[in-house]
């Protein structure tokens, strides 16, 4: 054992302690002293010094030491009664090494002094006599051979028992040295005990790693099938790669041969190509010169364009008469009353169309036939069968206008039925779609083909209506509009506070937006048309264009006007319903205001500082940027065919004359460079 762990161990151990024992049991089997005296358990020290021990036992004598043996004692001899002579008496004689005393023991015949009997007495009584004193002596003569063995067997008992001290000291120096040796002992077990613990965990670990490794192995194992079965599929599709490989690399040098031939003639035609190129080079340049001409020539239209609409003047009137309905005749088929029902109008421009003749009889107060005619003169006329198509030709470049960058104001003017909003928007079916549709479609069209020019546009669109001098906004949220709007202009662009301003992206997604709208139209029955529109309702889609090329951003709108009808009180039977009464007041307001500004504009020619009176009326001060001097201006005057609605019809044509025979300057292009 190494000396540190010898020296960490304690003085005294359980295993020592057993030892101890052990070895008391051994010697308490041979002999009857105690050794426990030694030492005291868990000191180490002995309890009492060895020397009294020894001393104790030499002193002899009966006492009962701390160990050693029991004091050698002879059995005494039975005692023996009666009278001193015959008894003898033993008395334990001491076990000592000292010599034996010479004092004569007690059963030592002493002379006995017989009493003599006088005479025969004496005599009889003397053998007897000599007999017990012969055997006196002979007893006493043992008794001194059994004292020299008495004095001899102490002395050996003296020899033993100094034998038997050595021995001890012996043995108890002995068991000192085992001490040492037995706490030796016990470390080593200990130790023993935590190597054993150790190789036990160590083992255990051991087993556990080697459980893993099988584990392991076990899945190596798997791993290893699988990754032969892969190698062999491997093998086997590699086989397959080889015979494709094969396959291809005849494949290729057949390609090779192939490759050389284009080669050979590629190089043939690498002149050409270069030939070629340089074509393509000088086109490109010839392309770009000419792109640069189409952009100037593009410049040059819309000058001519411009030119072209100030000739036909900024305010120019168009003036349609609607087919004869069967409606308007009951649904009769009858020729008679068909005629009899219309008006007599005649159309004398059969070259130009400009001319509409309207003639009628009435008899005098004198009873006489009275022959009256009329005729109006207007930029265009379109008789009752005009398609819808006809209409739109001659406004599709005002429309294109916008795309230009001007402001245009389309105008629907009527009494209640004349066709201003079929004019405006028109029927279900591809033939019969109205101005506004038409007009989007195109500005759609147009701004698509001016890309190609560096044209890019974004669209707007907007539509309220004014009813009773009130702005709703068609595009708004929820059935009716509740919101109180206001007309703003600011540098030359019109707004309207809380009202919804759409991006336009697609003619269908403003066709639907028209439909959203015309449902919300406030459509009041009045006697004049079942359908028929009590309010003005304005379209404005506005154009923004920039032209990524040189710069340039044109900013134009086109407003598209539906006028409520036009027709007198009295015909309007509105007399009777005081709110339709107030549509008709209101209505004819609103219009009379428009024909006043007109008609301001045209004498502003003349004079600068003309007051317009715009804010007459909610729609004058609506459009009052559409309606000033830089923009232009087309009014659709729709008649109704019928001989009733002759009075309206000649109202009609005489506020349309006046508009038309206004001059309002010229149109100005709103355009501005950005570089
Ligand atoms: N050119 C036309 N061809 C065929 N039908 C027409 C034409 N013009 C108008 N109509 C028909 O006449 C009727 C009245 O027309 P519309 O509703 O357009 O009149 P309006 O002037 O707009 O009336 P209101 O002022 O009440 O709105 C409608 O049924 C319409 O389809």
């Amino acid at each position: 054992m190494p000396a540190s762990f010898s020296s960490s161990l304690p003085a005294s151990t359980s295993l020592k302690r057993k030892l101890l024992i052990d070895t008391d049991d051994d010697h308490e089997s041979t002999h009857p002293s105690k050794l426990p005296t030694i030492a005291e358990a868990g000191t180490g020290r002995p309890t009492r010094p060895l020397g009294q021990n020894i001393s104790a036992t030499n002193a002899g004598g009966t006492r009962r030491l701390g160990f050693g043996p029991p004091p050698l004692t002879k059995p005494r001899p039975p005692a023996l009664s009666g009278p001193p002579p015959t008894t003898i008496t033993t008395r334990p004689i001491r076990a000592t090494s000292a010599p034996p005393k010479s004092v004569a023991p007690r059963y030592v015949s002493q002379p006995v002094a017989f009493p003599r009997p006088a005479g025969v007495l004496q005599s009889q009584m003397e053998p007897f006599v000599s007999s017990r004193t012969a055997e006196n002596a002979r007893l006493a003569a043992e008794m001194d051979a059994e004292r020299t063995k008495v004095a001899a067997l102490q002395a050996e008992q003296l020899t033993r028992t100094r034998e038997l001290a050595t021995a001890r000291t012996q043995e108890l120096s002995h068991r000192r040295e085992l001490i040492p040796k037995t706490d030796e002992l016990e470390a080593l077990r200990k130790w023993h005990a935590r190597e054993l613990l150790e190789l036990e965990t160590d083992a255990r670990r051991r087993e556990r790693e080697l459980h893993d490794v099988n584990d392991d192995l076990t899945t190596t194992r798997e791993d290893l099938e699988r990754e032969r079965n892969t190698a062999a599929s491997l093998k086997e599709a590699l086989a397959q790669q080889g015979a494709a490989q094969k396959s291809l690399q005849s494949q290729n040098s057949t390609l090779q041969a192939q490759l050389a031939t284009l080669r050979a003639a590629n190089d043939g035609t690498a002149e050409t190509v270069s030939t070629l190129r340089h074509d393509l080079e000088a086109a490109r340049g010839r392309i770009d010169e000419l792109e640069v001409e189409v952009r100037e020539a593009e410049m040059v239209r819309r000058r001519l364009h411009n030119m072209v609409q100030e000739l036909k003047g900024n305010i120019r009137v168009f003036a349609r008469v609607r087919p004869l309905l069967s409606s308007d005749v009951s649904g009769t088929n009858d020729e008679k009353a068909r005629i009899a029902a219309l008006a007599n109008m005649t159309f004398p421009d059969s070259r130009d169309y400009r001319e509409i003749m309207i003639s009628s009889t009435s008899e005098s107060a004198t009873g006489q036939e009275r022959r009256d005619t009329w005729n109006f003169s207007f930029d265009r006329v379109f008789e009752p069968q005009s398609t819808q198509e006809e209409v739109f030709e001659e406004i599709s470049q005002l429309a294109q206008s916008c795309t230009d960058g001007y402001n245009v104001c389309i105008f629907a003017h009527g009494q209640t039925g004349s066709g201003k909003s079929f004019t405006m928007e028109g029927g279900p079916t591809q033939e019969t779609v109205g101005m506004i549709p038409r007009a989007v479609d195109q500005v759609f069209q147009v701004t698509e083909e001016l890309k190609s020019k560096g044209w890019e546009y974004a669209l707007e669109g907007q539509f309220l209506e004014i009813y009773n001098e009130t702005i709703n906004d068609l595009l708004g949220k929820g059935e009716f509009d509740k919101k109180k709007h206001e007309i703003k202009h600011e540098k030359g662009s019109t707004r309207v506070t809380d009202t919804v301003v759409q991006q336009l992206r697609s003619p269908a997604q403003v066709h639907s937006l028209l439909a959203a709208a015309n449902s919300r139209r406030t459509v009041a029955a009045t006697l004049m048309n079942e359908r028929s529109s009590r309010s003005h309702s304005v379209f404005t889609l506005r154009i923004r264009g920039t032209n990524t090329h040189t710069g340039q951003v044109c900013d134009g709108a086109l407003n598209l006007v539906d006028l409520a009808g036009s027709e007198r009180l009295n015909a309007s039977g509105a007399g009777k319903d005081k709110e339709r009464l107030r549509e008709t007041q209101n209505i004819n307001k609103s219009l009379s205001a428009l024909g006043d500004v007109i008609a301001a504009l045209g004498e502003k020619s003349d004079k600068s500082d003309k007051h317009i009176p715009y804010r007459n009326s909610k729609l004058t001060y609506l459009l009052q940027n559409s309606l000033s001097g830089n923009s232009k201006t087309l009014m659709f005057l729709n008649l109704s065919p019928l001989a009733a609605h002759l009075n309206e019809s000649l109202c009609s044509l005489r506020f349309a004359t006046k508009v038309n025979n206004t001059q309002i300057g010229t149109a100005k292009k709103q355009v501005k460079s950005t570089s």
